[in-house]
C-alpha cells in the first residue's frame, strides 16, 4: 500500500466538506488517539495525513496520545508486571520510568512523525513541558468490600491534572505547529505523575475551550444495551446509562471526560473509532458524524 493510496477516499468526504469547513475555521480539536486505535503502522501513517489535511484546511488540531499496549509491550520484554484497578495503572517508580520512556519517548515521536511525514510540522512535547499540566498524586477513595469502609485509593505516581497551562500549545498552533501530547505531569514539587490519556485529553481540551473533543478508541462510539451505536446523547443520558449499568468499564472513564470538558466550555465531545480510515475527517466533515456525540 503505497502512503497516498486512501486519499482519494479523503478527498471524497472533503467535497462535501464545503459548509462544514466554514464552521471549523481556526477551531481547536483535541484529538485523543489511543494507543489501542494506534494499530498497525499503515493506520498510524493515515492518521497523521488525516491530520495534516485537518490543519491545511484551516482547523487547529491538537493531539493527545496514549500508549497503554505499547508500555504493556516494553514491560513484557522487560519481564515487568502491571496490575489495573479501576483502569488505571499501578504505578511505582521502576513502572513509572518504564511509563514515562515509552510514552514521550517513541509514541510521541512515531505520532508527531507521522504528522510531519504528510506535510505538516508537527512537535511532540510531554505534559512536563512548557509547564503544559501540573499534576498532583490522585486523590480518590473506595469501597472497602469487606470492611464497607471508605479508604483512600493508593495507585503510587498516578496523577491527575491540577492545571492545565495552554500557552505552549498556543505558541505552536500560532506558528501552525501540531502540537502531539504525551499524558505525563509534573507536580510542583518535580515529581513525575503518569495520567490516563482520556484524563489529559479532556483537561487539555478545557483550557482551550476546544470547539471539539475527539476520542478515537476501539469501538464505533457508545452503544446501547442492543449494541446500537448512538450517533447523539446528552450528559443526562449519559449518566442514567452509567447508573444503569450498560455503559461500563473502560467506557466510564471516556464518556466521563467527555462530560468534564463539555462543563469547561468544548462545544461537544464525540467517542469514535479510530481504526475506521479517515474517522476524524467523518465525523468533523460528514452530515452523519462518525461516532457518539455527548452535547450539554
Ligand atoms: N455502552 C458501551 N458502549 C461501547 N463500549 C462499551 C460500553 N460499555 C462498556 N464498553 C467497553 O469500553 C471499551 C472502551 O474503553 P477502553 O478499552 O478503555 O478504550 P481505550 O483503550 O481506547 O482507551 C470498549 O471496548 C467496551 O468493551
Ligand atoms: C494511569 C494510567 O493508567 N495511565 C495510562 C497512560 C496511557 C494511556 O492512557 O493509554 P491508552 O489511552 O492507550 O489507554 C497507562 O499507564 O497505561
Amino acid at each position: 500500500m503505497t502512503e497516498t493510496s486512501d486519499m482519494p477516499d479523503a478527498m471524497q468526504i472533503l467535497a462535501g466538506a464545503l459548509p462544514f469547513l466554514k464552521r471549523y475555521d481556526d477551531a481547536t480539536v483535541v484529538v485523543k488517539y489511543g494507543g489501542h486505535a494506534m494499530g498497525e503502522e499503515e493506520t498510524a501513517l493515515r492518521f497523521g495525513r488525516d491530520i495534516a489535511l485537518l490543519e491545511q484546511v484551516g482547523v487547529n488540531p491538537v493531539v493527545v496520545h496514549g500508549g497503554g499496549p505499547q508500555i504493556n509491550a516494553m514491560l513484557k520484554r522487560l519481564n515487568v508486571k502491571s496490575t489495573f484497578v479501576q483502569g488505571l495503572r499501578v504505578t511505582d517508580a521502576e513502572m513509572l520510568d518504564v511509563v514515562e520512556m515509552v510514552l514521550a519517548g517513541p509514541v510521541n515521536k512515531q505520532v508527531a512523525e507521522a504528522i510531519t511525514r504528510a506535510g505538516v510540522m508537527a512537535v511532540g512535547i510531554s505534559g512536563k513541558d512548557g509547564g503544559l499540566i501540573r499534576a498532583r498524586k490522585l486523590q480518590r477513595t473506595y469501597r472497602d468490600p469487606d470492611s464497607n469502609i471508605e479508604k483512600v485509593l493508593d495507585l503510587g505516581f498516578v496523577g491527575e491534572p491540577e492545571h492545565v497551562d495552554p500557552k505552549v500549545l498556543q505558541l505552536l498552533i500560532g506558528a501552525d505547529i501540531v502540537p502531539v501530547v504525551a499524558p505525563v505531569g509534573v507536580g510542583a514539587d518535580g515529581q513525575t505523575y503518569n495520567i490516563n490519556a482520556d484524563t489529559s485529553a479532556g483537561a487539555i481540551a478545557g483550557a482551550l475551550a476546544a470547539e471539539r473533543l475527539l476520542m478515537l478508541t476501539d469501538v464505533p462510539g457508545v452503544l446501547d444495551p442492543e449494541k446500537r451505536l448512538i450517533p447523539e446523547m446528552t450528559v443526562a443520558e449519559v449518566k442514567a446509562g452509567i447508573e444503569a449499568g450498560w455503559i461500563s468499564g473502560g467506557m466510564i472513564p471516556k464518556v466521563e471526560t467527555c462530560i468534564y470538558a463539555i462543563e469547561r466550555g468544548v462545544k461537544g465531545a464525540v467517542i469514535l473509532d479510530g481504526r475506521v480510515p479517515h474517522a476524524v475527517l467523518r465525523e468533523l466533515f460528514t452530515d452523519g458524524g462518525a461516532g457518539t456525540l455527548i452535547r450539554a
